[in-house]
């Protein structure tokens, strides 16, 4: 990674993801416990007060890597310069909002953003897409920034990732750190597909391990719709453990997955296993020197195929959905 300061730019920064994020970005998770931050905030001209109130608190943890906090609604300011861009902030889905309206209003935010990082970021950007739909949203601001490699544009699974480890490693009993090789595949959705035939659990087939109705009609399920759990039993989606999956999604990427291991990320499609090129989809990915790579020649059985079609499908819906409404 670069040495000296690291310019980290955070949309969205005064939202709850923001607020659990920005303090372990300070504290130098998201490159390493030696690299200097400038953080930029960028938020709406309403939230701007908010995101005050949020750097005054970052100023108040005195944090050694801390360099800077600049605070802009513009993304030409807020991008300006960028290494990392954390694409946070997004349009919920309200009440009797259609699907084709909420990719309008996010159309609205990823396309000004993707022009912006396009024409001001630094020559390595790299982009993270938080904000839901995360997978089609990085697809929008990839098509504004065209001087920018498409591959740089990355949306994150890395939640469903931890997620599907915490959930197999409670059902038998073993530490998360026993669990390798576990891949999402797909859309960050409920279609999404935890895949248990390539993942190990202490050096075995995690599979294996686990009765095949545990597997379809609770893990999957349970891994897909952990969204939503919490929203129903915290009354507010996923923020602490969805900004721990965001710092883990670049640290990997920067610092590089560990021999024998890969993760997570959504990543523009090769064409590998069936998934269209240029879909950005969730995939096995391993990490070296900066880049993500998708792990090759893995085969895929009937049950998985079937699963990861689907949500592949999805996937090709929504962009064909945002390619009719112009976005793209
Ligand atoms: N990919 C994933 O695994 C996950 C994604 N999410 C998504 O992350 C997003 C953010 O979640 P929260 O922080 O909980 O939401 P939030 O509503 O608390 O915060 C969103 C913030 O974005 C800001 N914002 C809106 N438009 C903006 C724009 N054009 N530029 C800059 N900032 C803008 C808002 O003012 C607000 O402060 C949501 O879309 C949520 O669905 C949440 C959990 C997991
Ligand atoms: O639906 C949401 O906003 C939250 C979400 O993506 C998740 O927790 O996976």
């Amino acid at each position: 990674m670069v040495q000296g300061p690291v310019t980290v730019t955070v949309t969205g920064a005064a939202g709850q993801i923001g607020y659990a994020l920005l303090f372990r970005i300070a504290s130098g998770h998201l490159l390493g416990a030696d690299v200097p931050v400038k953080l930029r905030l960028l938020e709406i001209t309403p939230a701007l007060k908010a995101a005050e109130g949020t750097a005054m608190e970052l100023a108040d943890g005195a944090f050694p890597l801390l360099q800077s906090v600049d605070i802009s609604d513009d993304p030409r300011v807020a991008f300006d310069g960028a290494n990392v861009a954390l694409l946070v902030g997004a349009r919920p889905r309200t009440k009797g909002m259609e699907r084709g309206d909420l990719l309008e209003a996010n159309g609205g935010i990823f396309k000004p953003q993707g022009a912006a990082i396009n024409e001001v970021a630094a020559d390595d950007i790299k982009v993270l897409v938080v904000g839901n739909p995360a997978n089609t949203n990085a697809l929008i601001a990839q098509a504004h920034a065209p001087d920018v490699p498409a591959e740089r544009f990355t949306a994150m699974t890395r939640l469903d990732h931890n997620r599907a480890i915490s959930q197999l490693a409670a059902k038998l009993d073993v530490p998360v750190t026993a669990i390798k090789k576990l891949t999402i595949w797909g859309n960050h959705s409920a279609t999404q597909y935890p895949d248990l035939f390539h993942a190990e659990v202490n050096g075995k087939v995690a599979a294996e391990q686990v009765d095949e109705a545990w597997l379809r009609d609770t893990f999957i399920p349970t891994v897909a719709k952990r969204g939503a759990a919490i929203i129903e039993a915290r009354g507010a989606s996923s923020a602490a453990s969805a900004a721990s999956a965001a710092i883990d999604h670049v640290f990997t990427w920067v610092n590089g997955t560990a021999e024998g291991d890969w993760t997570s990320a959504a990543i523009p499609s090769d064409g590998s296993y069936g998934v269209p090129e240029g879909l950005i989809s969730s995939f096995p990915v391993t990490a070296k020197d900066g880049k993500f790579s998708i792990v090759p020649g893995l085969e895929i059985d009937a049950f998985s195929r079937e699963r990861i079609d689907a949500s592949v499908a999805e996937l090709g819906e929504e962009r064909d959905a945002v390619r009719g409404l112009g976005l793209i």
